[in-house]
């Protein structure tokens, strides 16, 4: 286990090969979609997906993120009586999936007010929940991690039956988006369709069917757990403090004024926010280990350790390493902010991973939790319940386990 940035830091450096161990388990779902892939075939494929993350995809991303926040306003308003609380996390859940859904096709669904239970959107969440319960089923019993005894369960029958709906859910944009193709004149409104069927490399060859379905579902498994699970780090740390809510709260009202709208152009004004979004990715990073494996002998410190040995990185151990942290346990958004960020160690933040591999939609992560963040603290007053305190679960991802009740009582 990697404690130490400066160690993480060699590792980073020099291995990209990732530990693949359980991969086998995710496979019949994400084929072999960036998280992953390994060798030329990451390469290439990092190079034609990295453009659907650049800021001009990311300002279309950002109105999506206004409509989802919104409609999760909408949500709140509708049932919270502004004195008990209510559960965070499946609405953060819902949301973040709906942008996601949304990134990739932009048809405007809507998964969280007026659910239309018919829709092909539902049966790609449906498809989604059989997969999440087969991968708890496997990550909590020893006999499930064999495919011989878990695809004979019916949980493992129905994990297979999630896949197939998921890729059959993409497969009909693909051929809808066939039928109808989007004009050149419309590139400033592009999906994740888009971007990645129109992606090229050098020798003028694009992504395969297979590929863009595989990096599709990627997207929605990299993307909207982590999101709502740092999202709700967040509220939580609002409740938590209620001064610095205030704080983030004048920010948000002296750079939006009164517009409810966040544009582009807003994001990086929100310095206090970001500061204090980073410390609670600190103490709360998602992603709890980052696994690679050797693929040739390594010398730490001295230390030889031969080829094909796991190692694990913890986000979670370097982030409260007292060495680079004073104080660790204390939450201090001053950590972050102009003065101080030089003074750290540059592998001693990694919520994001660090080196070639890092995380590819961490722009997109950032700027969702900053919008949903700062229109909520428009809209709420967020506090905790009296007594509470948080439970955390690590599963795939560190997040809340009693989906953590927040009282918002509307400020307008
Ligand atoms: C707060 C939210 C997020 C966190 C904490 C996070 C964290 C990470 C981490 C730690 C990795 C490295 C994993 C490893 O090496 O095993 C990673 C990779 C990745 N992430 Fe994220 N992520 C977040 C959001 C997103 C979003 C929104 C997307 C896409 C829409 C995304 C797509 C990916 C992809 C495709 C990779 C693989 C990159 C590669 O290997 O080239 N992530 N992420």
């Amino acid at each position: 286990m990697v404690t130490g940035p400066e160690v993480a830091q060699q590792i980073f450096n020099q291995v990209e090969s990732k530990d693949k161990t359980f991969v086998y388990m995710v496979t019949p779902w994400l084929g072999n979609g960036l998280v992953f892939s390994e060798g030329a075939i990451w390469k290439r494929n990092r190079k034609l997906l990295t453009p659907t993350f650049y800021y001009q995809s990311l300002i279309n991303f950002v109105k999506i993120m206004n409509k989802s926040s919104d409609r999760m306003i909408e949500v709140i308003n509708r049932d919270s009586n502004g004195k008990d609380p209510i559960e965070f996390v499946p609405l953060i859940h819902n949301m973040t999936l709906e942008v996601i859904l949304n990134c990739i096709c932009s048809k405007g669904s809507d998964l969280q007010l007026n659910i239309d239970t018919n829709s092909r959107e539902m049966t790609y969440v449906e498809g989604l929940e059989k997969i999440r319960q087969g991968m708890e089923e496997r990550f909590s019993s020893f006999f499930s991690m064999f495919d011989i005894i878990f695809y004979r369960k019916n949980v493992g029958k129905e994990f297979a039956r999630g896949a197939k709906m998921t890729k059959q859910y993409i497969v009909s944009l693909i051929q809808e988006r066939e039928e109808n193709p989007r004009e050149e004149s419309d590139k400033s409104d592009y999906d994740m369709l888009d971007l990645l069927t129109r992606s090229r490399d050098e020798e003028g060859n694009g992504l395969t069917q297979k590929e863009i379905i595989d990096e599709l579902n990627t997207f929605v498994f990299a993307g909207h757990d982590t999101t709502g699970a740092a999202s709700s780090f967040v509220f939580y740390h609002l409740a938590k403090y209620p001064e610095l809510q205030e704080k983030c709260r004048e920010e948000v009202l002296s750079v939006m004024g009164g517009r409810d709208e966040i544009e582009w152009k807003d994001i990086a004004k929100f310095t206090y926010l970001t500061c204090f979004i980073k410390e609670t990715m600190r103490l709360y990073p998602p992603v709890m280990f980052i696994s690679k494996m050797l693929n040739k002998p390594f010398t730490i410190d001295g230390h030889k350790i031969p080829a094909n040995v796991s190692l694990d990185i913890s986000p979670s151990l370097i982030h409260k390493n007292a060495k680079h942290w004073p104080d660790p346990d204390k939450f201090d958004p001053s950590r972050f902010n102009g003065e101080n960020i030089e003074k750290h160690h540059p592998y001693a933040f990694i919520p994001f991973s660090a080196g070639s591999r890092n995380c590819i939609g961490q722009n997109f992560a950032m700027s969702e939790i900053k919008i949903i963040t700062a229109k909520l603290l428009k809209k709420f007053q967020v506090s905790l319940q009296d007594g509470y305190d948080i439970d955390i679960t690590v599963k795939v991802i560190l997040s809340p386990s009693d989906n953590l009740p927040l009282v918002f009582r509307p400020l307008w």
